[in-house]
């Protein structure tokens, strides 16, 4: 499978972000995309997702077959908000996602478990604190299987032992073929990876 990404250009509020940006990313490759606050990571992998129109340029999937229609079937979004519900507990949180993603994984609490909480099931989502937050947002991405992770600034707010079991669990999503493409302004720990760097902002 590939994502192919070609003469991609973005815009927000009318205003042109970037443009002609080119790649792609093969089972078990991740690109990491890096530049300067303001230069369009976030609307870069926005646009990916299918949560804003591309200006130019095509995104396309090549090899998905049935399992894998288009691109939007096909991916993970972790982005900077976890969207949870935080008046629900965090296992009916998962729970939803595993419904609404199909292809169901991981179970709940091997998820948990994964992201080294696994005792805050019954627990609001809300009550969690804000690194907590984010590692049941990245379990999220493991109750359901999906090839593509598209992340943005994932380890924001992780401590460092978080960091390293989230490096350790990218690395397995990229040994089983799958693919990421990640946004962020620390080194995530991945090696051998391709490179996306976003021109300065004015
Ligand atoms: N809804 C919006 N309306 C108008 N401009 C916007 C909107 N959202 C973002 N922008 C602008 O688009 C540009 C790109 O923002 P974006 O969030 O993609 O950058 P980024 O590279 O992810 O930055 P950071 O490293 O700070 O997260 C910025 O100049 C930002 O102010």
């Amino acid at each position: 499978m590939r994502l192919m990404v070609q003469g991609l250009g973005g815009e927000r509020g009318g205003e042109q972000v970037f443009s002609g940006i080119d790649f792609e990313v093969s089972d078990g490759e991740a690109l990491i995309v890096t530049g300067a606050n303001g230069s369009g990571k976030s609307t870069l992998l926005r646009i990916i997702a299918g949560l804003l129109p591309a200006a130019a340029g095509s995104i396309r999937l090549e090899g998905g077959g049935e399992a894998w229609p288009d691109v939007a079937s096909a991916l993970h979004y972790l982005g900077h908000g976890n969207a949870m519900k935080t008046a629900l507990s965090v296992t009916e949180n998962l729970q939803f996602w595993q419904e609404f993603c199909g292809n169901a994984h991981l179970d709940i609490e091997d998820a948990m478990e994964m992201v080294g909480l696994p005792q805050v099931g019954h627990l609001p989502y809300g009550y969690l604190s804000t690194g907590q937050k984010r590692r049941i947002a990245i379990a999220k991405i493991l109750v359901s299987y999906r090839p593509i992770w598209l992340l943005d600034e994932p380890t924001a707010g992780l401590d460092a032992r978080s960091e390293k079991q989230f490096a350790a669990l990218m690395r397995a999503h990229l040994e089983d073929g799958g693919m990421i493409v990640a946004a962020t302004h620390i080194p995530l720990g991945l090696e051998g990876v391709k490179s996306l760097v976003m021109g300065a902002a004015d």
